[in-house]
């Protein structure tokens, strides 16, 4: 049977790539509903090639602009438009790849109408995990990891349950500015920390790579993805980004999952689990020609960020929220200029202390945190 597809972020890295998936696949898979914000040149291309139902996009003026282009095609915008296309889907699947916490809404609309979430937009595990897991529940739908490390987390439990595993090892690549000390980091360019050294993503996850928020970030996802206690969570620098995580079960076994560094694989994963496709256009992997394998202790010193975010996610309730916003935000005035690199993670931890967490808050609550800790930022900054 076809399985149906609503992308959320079809313009983005992951959304393109869900596309590419697709497109070797006709017969197994139809995209039905899409969603981006500004890149209309790209999504023309998309709808033309994809013909779906529904397309979301950010600016009213947009969807009226490709309405008369496409007229079979209904178009809604913004935020609303954005949660329509994850609710009233039909889709078997939603694949939530738009980037930020602005992901979370639409997610959760997504399964409380019953669809399983192929989730790449960690944002909104760290925003609102618990919510987002309880919801998952209560509806019966499965979160299929897309990113690479969870991806290779759940394929190494392999069915078994995580409370068997001992340990999750993911594994990080050390991002655009590995090789440099702290000190080196003072004035370095947007495009040189757009420069990541294995993978081609959105700048905003390019970005939080080279702070290594990225890590910290999959930390607390891979916490609710699969249950995991922080302090039963590790970080292995691990440059070439052949392994791209590892399960340390009781018995000393520890399961890994290799391949070359290309998201189509976790994605198509995620879209055909628990079978599994054969995959044109990815390199097979081979070890012999690579050769060796580097791994390296993370140090916190040079790498706060990822200090930060465990402190938050072992805190809980809305110091991930804040976090995950304040990061945001940060990186966001980094990429307009605005702040130094290396002032990135002092904006976020400063936005932490200053914030009183709420242990259990709810989705208004959640919500009502992340913005007042954008605003928060932007006030230190003025
Ligand atoms: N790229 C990767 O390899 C990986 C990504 N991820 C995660 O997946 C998510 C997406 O990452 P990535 O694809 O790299 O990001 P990109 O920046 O490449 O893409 C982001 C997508 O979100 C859309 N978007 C942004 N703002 C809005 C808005 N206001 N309304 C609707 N859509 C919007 C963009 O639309 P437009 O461009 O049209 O404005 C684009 O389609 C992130 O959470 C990231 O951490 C996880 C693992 C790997
Ligand atoms: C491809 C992917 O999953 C990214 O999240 C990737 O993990 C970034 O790599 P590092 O954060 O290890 O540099
Ligand atoms: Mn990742």
């Amino acid at each position: 049977m076809v399985k149906k597809i609503s992308l959320l972020g079809a313009t983005g890295s992951i959304g393109t790539q869900t596309v590419d998936v697709v497109r070797e696949a006709p017969d197994q898979f139809k995209i039905t509903a899409l969603a981006a914000g500004k890149n209309i040149g790209k999504l023309r291309e998309i709808i033309r090639e994809t013909e779906p139902e529904i397309v979301s996009v950010d600016a009213p003026a947009d969807a009226t602009l490709l309405s008369g282009e496409f007229p079979k095609v209904e178009f809604v915008h913004g935020r609303e438009g954005l949660i329509e296309v994850a609710a009233r889907s039909d889709a078997d699947v939603v694949v939530s790849a738009v980037v930020g916490s602005l992901g979370l809404e639409p997610t959760i609309e997504a399964i409380r109408n019953g669809r399983n979430i192929a989730i790449a937009n960690k944002e909104t595990l760290v925003a609102a995990g618990d919510i987002v897991t309880a919801e998952a529940r209560r509806h019966g739908i499965s979160l299929l990891p897309v990113d690479s490390e969870h991806s290779a987390l759940f394929q190494s439990l392999n069915g078994e349950k995580a409370e068997r595993a001992e340990r999750l090892i993911l594994t990080a690549s050390g991002g655009s500015f590995r090789d440099k000390t702290r000190d080196e980091l003072e004035g370095v360019t947007i495009e040189q920390a757009l420069d990541h050294p294995n993978w081609s993503m959105g700048s905003k996850l390019t970005i939080d790579s080279a702070t290594m928020m990225n890590k910290g970030l999959e930390v607390i996802e891979a916490h609710h993805l699969f249950g995991m206690p922080y302090d039963r969570i590790d970080v292995l620098i691990h440059r070439e980004s052949i392994i791209h995580s590892m399960v340390e079960f009781a018995d000393t076994s520890v399961m890994a999952q290799l391949g070359s560094p290309d998201m189509r694989v976790p994605i198509q994963y995620a879209l055909t689990w628990p079978d599994r496709l054969p995959r044109k256009g990815t390199e097979r992997l081979d070890l012999a020609k690579i050769g060796t394998l580097h791994f390296e202790e993370v140090d916190l010193n040079r790498y706060p960020a990822l200090r930060i975010a465990f402190e938050a996610g072992r805190t809980g309730g809305t110091a991930t929220t804040v976090m995950n916003a304040a990061n945001e935000t940060a990186v966001g005035l980094f990429m307009e200029g605005r702040i130094a690199f290396t002032e990135i993670e002092g904006l976020v931890e400063r936005v932490l202390d200053r914030h009183a967490v709420i242990s259990s808050p709810d989705l208004g609550t959640v919500l009502e945190a992340d913005s007042l800790a954008r605003k928060s930022v932007l006030d230190m900054v003025k």
